[in-house]
């Protein structure tokens, strides 16, 4: 039998769909599942395609299956699994052999991974995929790290089933080791912060202005013809207008509002901290969901203090929509400023050399953050690569400038309301700190001069870094 020229192991719902793309690009495929059944399932669900697909039910048989050397993707669940198939597959390959883990893997275990394999014959890359199943199977958007030389022996397939913005590949090799999966794992902290944000707007239609799921559904789909135009604003006006087949009530309407994580987020968070870059609009929405997840705990307290009973105090009409849009905008610019900002600086601590523009042409389709916003993101970081934050280029703060005072009105609004805004708020206080040439940190720095003697520097450059606390001050 014709051997295949890749393999791909773990048929879930991303593995089975990127596995078809492979093929109906015209690669020979070789697949493997840990279960069997669900191998046989796939095949047999593959209509046209089973000519170009190899259904394997060993190892052995997988490996087999393919010409060395081998790029082979695990797609399979993220953390130990990954460990342990390759552990499982390592003594069946042969010198020049790629494992590609494509799942969403934290880059500390793609790193330590790499390490484990340096003095091996075999290859190893990282590869962050994102677009969801529709994605996989049409196009998603393809981060790889590892080694450039790596990458080029996969590239041609890659690009081959990767999204394309106005013929632009959706695809890129953008470092060493974990860089790809760093990126991916940002990706999915914007993406935390944009459905937030998205989520809070709802909200205040739903809670302060008493609109349905229906109604605010159009909202969306009038939005999604604006600046605001994206994935996840196409999705949400369709998720909102979906009935439950069987009482016909609103599907949003019927979902419990408990938020899953599976850690992205907040990895992007810890690494967001880890390295001094404040990401507060990422860091509300990780903690957003964590709170929705205390659902019995939300009720008790409801029962003590009650809903929030103030009026909104907006009237809706033209300029209140023209204020949630404009103010949805603003937020987001900040939620990818950060996430823009925590790559830059894991760049430099990583050596990476992350090309910022490549990141945001990449994620331009393909992917669940994709937006014609990006396209502005790629052309202000090609115009302004080493820009300390997107905020500052000319293009965005022409747009934060537009745009902040209606998230400002919002934000106010709902605070007012008692509707809880954190992503929006916490956007509007990273512009308002971001932008303020003289804070208040010389209070902190005072504060903890006298209880701990930490010293500060002095406005005037003069060499004195201690305060004249006195007998009050404490060692
Ligand atoms: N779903 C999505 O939208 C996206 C997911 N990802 C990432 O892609 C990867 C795959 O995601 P998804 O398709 O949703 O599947 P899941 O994350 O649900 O993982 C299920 C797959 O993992 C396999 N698996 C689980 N444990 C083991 C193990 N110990 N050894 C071997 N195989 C194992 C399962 O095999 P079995 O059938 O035998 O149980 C199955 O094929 C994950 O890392 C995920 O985070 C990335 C982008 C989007
Ligand atoms: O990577 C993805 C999208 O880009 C996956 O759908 C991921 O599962 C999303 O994260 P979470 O499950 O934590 O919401």
């Amino acid at each position: 039998m014709e051997k295949a020229e890749i393999g791909l192991i773990g048929l879930a719902v991303m593995g089975s769909n990127l596995a078809l793309n492979i093929a109906e690009k015209g690669n020979r495929i070789a697949v493997f599942n840990r279960t069997t059944s669900v191998t046989d399932e796939f095949y047999e669900s593959a209509g046209d395609l089973k000519k170009q697909i190899i259904p394997c039910r060993t190892i052995e048989e997988f490996v087999e299956a393919i010409r060395p050397p081998r790029p082979i993707i695990i797609m399979i669940k993220a953390g130990e699994p990954v460990d342990q198939q390759m552990a499982a597959l390592q003594p069946h390959l042969s010198k020049g052999d790629i494992m590609i883990d494509a799942g969403n893997a934290n880059f500390r275990d793609t790193m330590a991974r790499f390490d484990r394999l340096k003095d091996t014959e075999l290859t190893f890359i990282g590869m962050g995929v994102s677009g969801g199943e529709e994605g996989a199977r049409h196009g998603p958007s393809i981060m790889v790290g590892g080694t450039e030389e790596s990458y080029k022996r996969v590239e041609k397939v890659l690009t081959s089933i990767s999204a394309k913005y106005n013929g632009e590949d959706c695809c890129a090799w953008l470092g060493t080791d974990g860089a790809g999966h760093f990126v991916k794992t940002v990706h999915n902290g914007i993406e935390y912060a944009d459905m937030q944000m998205i989520a809070e707007i709802y909200g205040i239609l739903r809670d302060g202005l008493g609109k349905t799921a229906d109604e605010i559904s159009k909202i969306f789909g009038d939005w999604n013809k604006g600046r605001l135009n994206s994935y996840l604003i196409e999705i949400t006006e369709k998720v909102l207008a979906a009935k439950d087949p069987t009482t016909g009530t609103a599907m949003p309407d019927i979902i419990l509002d408990k938020a899953g994580q599976k850690g992205t987020g907040k990895w992007s968070v810890i690494e967001a901290q880890n390295m001094g870059i404040p990401a507060t609009a990422i860091e509300a929405a990780v903690a957003a969901r964590s709170l929705s997840s205390m659902k019995e705990q939300r009720e008790a307290a409801e029962k003590i203090f009650g809903a929030p009973t103030n009026e909104f105090p907006m009237t809706f009409g033209a300029d209140l929509l023209n204020d949630l849009e404009m103010a949805l905008f603003a937020a987001k610019i900040g939620a990818y400023a950060q996430g823009f900002a925590v790559m830059a600086e894991a760049s430099r601590q990583f050596d990476w050399s992350l090309p910022m523009p490549v990141i945001a042409k990449i994620w331009r389709a393909g992917c669940i953050i994709r937006s014609q916003f990006l396209d502005e993101i790629t052309s202000a970081f090609t115009k302004a690569p080493d820009a300390a934050n997107l905020v500052v280029t000319p293009a965005f703060s022409d747009m934060v400038k537009e745009s902040l005072p209606s998230l400002r009105r919002i934000v106010s609004a709902a605070v007012t309301a008692g509707l809880p805004v954190p992503a929006l708020a916490s956007a509007l206080g990273y512009f308002d700190a971001y932008r303020q040439a003289r804070g208040t940190a010389n209070l902190i720095q005072a504060q903890r001069d006298f209880f701990g003697a930490h010293g500060f520097d002095r406005v005037d450059g003069k060499d004195i870094h201690h305060g004249p606390w006195g007998s009050g001050a404490q060692g």
